[in-house]
């Protein structure tokens, strides 16, 4: 049972970016970083997914896969990039 949908947690990422402190919500933190910081955890999880689906199972892939959409979400709210814009592309 999923804890979260992927709109609920893009809507959570737009509130913590908007008002979050970045000494305790990593998304604040990440975004007023920028996107060069994000770009780099985006492919370092990219890296992980990829390892994780080659050599480890199903759970730590599946982790690994919550952790790159996490950071591609964190991506899209630094940009002003909504779910809309990237569902216009499925
Ligand atoms: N889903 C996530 C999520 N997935 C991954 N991460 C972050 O990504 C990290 C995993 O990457 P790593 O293992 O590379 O972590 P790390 O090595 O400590 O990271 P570095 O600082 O070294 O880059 C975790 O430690 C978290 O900091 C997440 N951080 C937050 N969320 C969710 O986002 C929402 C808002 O979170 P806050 O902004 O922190 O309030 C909440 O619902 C959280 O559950």
């Amino acid at each position: 049972m999923a804890k979260k949908t992927f709109e609920e947690l893009f809507a959570e990422l737009q509130r913590k970016a908007a008002s979050g402190d970045p000494s305790t919500s990593r998304t604040a933190e990440l975004v007023q970083a920028g996107v060069h910081t994000i770009g780099k955890k985006v492919v370092e999880e990219a890296a992980e997914v990829w390892m994780a689906a080659e050599h480890e199972g199903t759970d730590r892939t599946a982790e690994e896969i919550s952790q790159l959409l996490y950071h591609l979400q964190v991506m899209m709210v630094a940009r002003g990039i909504t779910l809309d814009d990237v569902y216009a592309h499925l």
